[in-house]
């Protein structure tokens, strides 16, 4: 059984005293982690404090970016070696955003991958077809690429830790989400690229979200799906409340 997992990603919003304010609300009310693992993923200039307040809640945080390299001459960027120091257990790769905005490949995001588990950090690596791509038909060719390329060279035993979000990026902040079946055929699809690339035991540990305007009035419908395992939120994580409903609804 593969435990359930909402995510928020925040993206670039809240100031400091926001996002800490944010987990000292929810931290207490979160549902259990034995049945769903809650995670926010936020701005790096917040995780210290933010994991601070998280501390001993069922709340958990993560990064949304990271490079791959331990340290060196990497200006403006933040290595894995030092989110594991703040003992962030969670990071974000290859979200669309910064594929198509800061250059990022399969191939920057496989070795982010491996970074971040080399680190004991849980990679939530992203994947998802442009509308070009789902308009020509080959959302399953787009994403078996990535997902191909993105676990290049891990072992199973690494596989399977991986979070994948499969996020269609003309779904994302245009309220225009995939219908759940559509979702859960795409998510099937990574399972089964998964398991050509290693074995079905292995395909079957791994956590796949969705991702693309989830919202309490939706996530319903996706959790009930067989090869959905979470959501990657974003605008509707930017809420307390609306954070603690998603929440409760990834219990599956
Ligand atoms: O990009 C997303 C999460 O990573 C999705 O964003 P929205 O939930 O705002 O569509």
């Amino acid at each position: 059984m593969r435990k359930p997992i909402i995510a928020g990603n925040w993206k670039m919003n809240k100031l400091h005293g926001e996002a800490v304010a944010f987990i000292e609300e929810v931290a207490g009310k979160v549902p259990n982690a034995e049945d769903v693992e809650t995670v926010v993923c936020a701005p790096a200039l917040f995780l210290k404090d933010m994991n601070e307040a998280a501390a001993s809640s069922d709340v958990q945080i993560g990064a949304q970016n990271m490079h791959q390299e331990d340290s060196g001459a990497f200006t403006g960027e933040i290595s894995p070696a030092a989110l594991a120091d703040l003992n962030i257990p969670y990071v974000i790769i290859g979200h669309s955003e910064r594929r198509e905005m800061f250059n990022e490949t399969d191939e920057t995001v496989n070795q982010k991958v491996k970074a971040a588990l080399n680190h004991g950090l849980t990679p939530i690596m992203c994947c998802g077809e442009s509308l070009e791509q789902k308009e020509n038909d080959s959302t399953e060719a787009v994403v078996r690429e990535q997902i191909e390329k993105g676990f290049a060279g891990l072992s199973a035993e690494d596989a399977a830790k991986v979070v994948v979000a499969y996020e269609p990026i003309w779904a994302i902040g245009t309220g225009k989400s995939s219908t759940a079946e559509d979702a859960d055929e795409t998510c099937g699809s990574v399972r089964k690229a998964l398991a050509d690339q290693y074995d079905q035991d292995t395909a079957d540990k791994v956590r796949i979200q969705y991702g693309g305007s989830v919202k309490p009035e939706n996530i319903e419908t996706y959790m009930a799906k067989e090869h959905i395992d979470g959501a990657l939120v974003g605008g509707a994580s930017l809420k307390p409340d609306a954070f603690l409903e998603l929440a409760e609804a990834g219990k599956k």
